[in-house]
């Protein structure tokens, strides 16, 4: 049962010290009640409170006709929206003002959807430039696999799609609004789900999202490059992901310690703290990675907890030394997790070693990354659109070129429109260091025009060139499916394709016009075409 009288709700938010102004003051106002909460208008039903931010785009409370017209109960709202919702609404709707909206909407939500500090389910939240979304697939393979014997389910929320157990929801945003988040809580114990994966993106924890949620563990892959327009610098970057690994937010913060940004992120972070070092210098980290092996396309490798020389030999079926990374570190918040004394979990510490050496959890499929769609030639989706994992990726597929002494590397890659404009030349310029021949198209142009983004990236690419004599071809082909069909009539059987940027997107956004494009399905097709043969799907892991 969700719901919260407005009176109460009031005096929750009054505590929280948000200093609330309840209009009308008197009679029904404070008996009315809210049975849940929306941000968007259109996700406003019957007896939902309606929260109306003020943002770039437009103030919540100029749809407040709509929103009434959908039975909204109450409001929450700044003194900006307050004359909008009386002007449309008179004093028919109970309206509670706060200061400042995004950070009332969480504990408003919690109290709505009945969220409590110790969660439920557990949460295990990833932030971090790269590696969200893989390590939440490999955090809820690996959950699901310890709750099954209980018959309890496993909850995920994050780029690709949110899940509560079998049942599947859209995903619009990578991480979503802090009403929808309590309410996909709600929905989670409805559905008997002991533990939750979470992607909790830089946008979120600005936006506050993530506010009224408690993690069990959080984790951090790396900082890198991206998102520059919202944060504006990388010193505003890792602050934003700083705010997750707070006492007062997550109770175990494990913390990628790689580069010297993972280093500053643990010496910051409050509560308990947990080191992982998986690459680069070597660190006096808790737990360590070692004698990593090729496994069919992934890799085998050693977890060892420093102080008890325990030792965990694991595997993950997908390509690249960043999966070992990010399969270390879903290892490792789960059995922090499982080690908790103050907060027992559904398995034991015995039980997530056994399923880590036993039950393969990180050979589950992660849709666009690193996704092979034929071997010969070798044929790759990834969703890299960003340098730093631009450089892993491509580093990764060209590898087993170099080990063999043939084979050419073609790449194809675009960027999105109205994201971080100043990363497009450096992604040029990588491509054209590092493969034989280089394809720029289009990613997501949004509101921009692609030919101007496609020049972006051909300059950095051309300067590049000419500042480091290479000899890579590069060519300019748009719209993606004809750069696809190019790059298939290109490949030999010892070549290489890699897609790069669009991962599992099913289409293109050009100025509010979907184009329907799979690379997945388009690469396949253009194979095929070729007289390749293409994996069926699942044949990779
Ligand atoms: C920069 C950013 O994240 N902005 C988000 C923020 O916008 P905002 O505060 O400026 O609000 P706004 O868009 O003016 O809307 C204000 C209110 O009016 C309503 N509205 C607004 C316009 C309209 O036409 N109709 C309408 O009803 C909105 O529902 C909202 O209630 O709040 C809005 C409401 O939830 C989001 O739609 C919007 O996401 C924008 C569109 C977006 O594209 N965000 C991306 C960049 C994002 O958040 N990405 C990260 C992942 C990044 C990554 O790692 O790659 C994510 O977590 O998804
Ligand atoms: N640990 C890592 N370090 C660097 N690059 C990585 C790492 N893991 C994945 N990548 C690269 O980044 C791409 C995106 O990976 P993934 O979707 O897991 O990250 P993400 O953080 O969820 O990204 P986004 O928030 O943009 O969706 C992959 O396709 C791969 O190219």
């Amino acid at each position: 049962m969700t719901g919260a009288d407005v009176g109460a709700l009031t005096e929750q938010l009054r505590a929280a010290g948000h200093s609330p102004i309840l209009t009308p003051v008197a009679g029904y106002a404070e008996r009315a009640r809210v049975t849940g909460a929306a941000m968007r208008p259109s996700d406003v039903q019957a007896g939902d409170l309606y929260v109306a931010v003020s943002g770039a785009r437009a103030h919540g409370a100029d749809f407040i006709a709509d929103v009434m017209a959908r039975g909204a109960a109450a409001v929450l709202t700044d003194a900006a929206g307050v004359p909008k919702v009386r002007e449309a609404a008179g004093y028919r709707l109970p309206v509670i003002e706060v200061a400042a909206v995004r950070d009332a909407a969480g504990p408003a939500a919690a109290a709505v959807y009945g969220t409590t500090a110790v969660s439920d389910p557990a949460l295990f939240g990833v932030t971090g430039t790269n590696g969200k979304t893989t390590t939440t697939y490999f955090l809820r393979g690996l959950l699901t696999t310890l709750l099954a014997a209980a018959k309890r389910s496993t909850g995920l929320i994050g780029t690709i799609e949110i899940a509560a157990g079998a049942e599947r929801i859209a995903s619009e945003m990578t991480t979503p609004e802090a009403v929808q988040l309590h309410a996909l809580m709600h929905r989670f114990r409805a559905q008997n789900v002991a533990a939750a994966a979470m992607e909790v993106s830089s946008h979120a924890i600005s936006y506050q999202r993530i506010s009224g949620l408690y993690f069990d563990v959080a984790g951090f892959t790396n900082l890198t490059q991206d998102h520059l327009d919202l944060h504006g610098s990388m010193e505003g970057y890792f602050a934003a992901k700083a705010e997750l690994f707070r006492r007062a937010r997550t109770r175990i913060s494990v913390i990628t310690v790689d580069d010297s940004w993972g280093h500053r992120m643990a010496a910051e972070a409050t509560g308990h703290v947990v080191t992982l070092a998986t690459a680069g210098p070597p660190a006096q980290a808790h737990w360590e990675v070692s004698d990593v092996v090729p496994e069919g396309l992934g890799s085998a490798f050693t977890l060892t907890h420093r102080e008890s020389a325990e030792r965990i030999r694991t595997s993950t079926a997908l390509p690249g030394d960043f999966n070992v990374s990010n399969a270390a570190l879903a290892a490792v918040m789960v059995l922090e997790a499982a080690s908790d004394p103050t907060r027992p979990q559904e398995f034991s510490r015995a039980d997530v070693v056994a399923a880590l050496q036993q039950d393969r959890p990180f050979h589950v499929p992660v849709p666009g990354r690193m996704e092979v769609i034929a071997t010969r030639p070798a044929a790759i989706v990834d969703f890299a659109h960003n340098p730093d994992a631009m450089i892993r990726t491509l580093d990764a597929v060209r590898r087993p070129l170099v080990e063999q002494g043939r084979g050419r590397l073609i790449l194809v890659i675009g960027a999105a429109g109205e994201r971080d404009v100043t990363k497009r030349p450096t992604m040029g310029a990588i491509a054209v260091r590092m493969a034989d021949h280089v394809i720029i198209s289009d990613d997501d142009p949004h509101g921009e025009d692609p030919a101007e983004i496609r020049a972006s990236l051909m300059a950095g690419a051309r300067d590049a060139q000419a500042t480091g004599g290479l000899s890579t071809q590069l060519q300019e082909i748009a719209p993606r499916g004809d750069a696809i069909a190019a790059a298939a009539a290109l490949a030999g059987e010892d070549d290489t394709v890699l897609l790069a940027g669009r991962g599992h997107e099913d289409h293109q956004d050009f100025a509010g016009e979907r184009v329907e494009i799979d690379d997945r399905t388009e690469l396949a097709h253009a194979l095929r075409a070729q007289g390749f043969t293409v994996l069926q799907k699942g044949d990779s892991t």
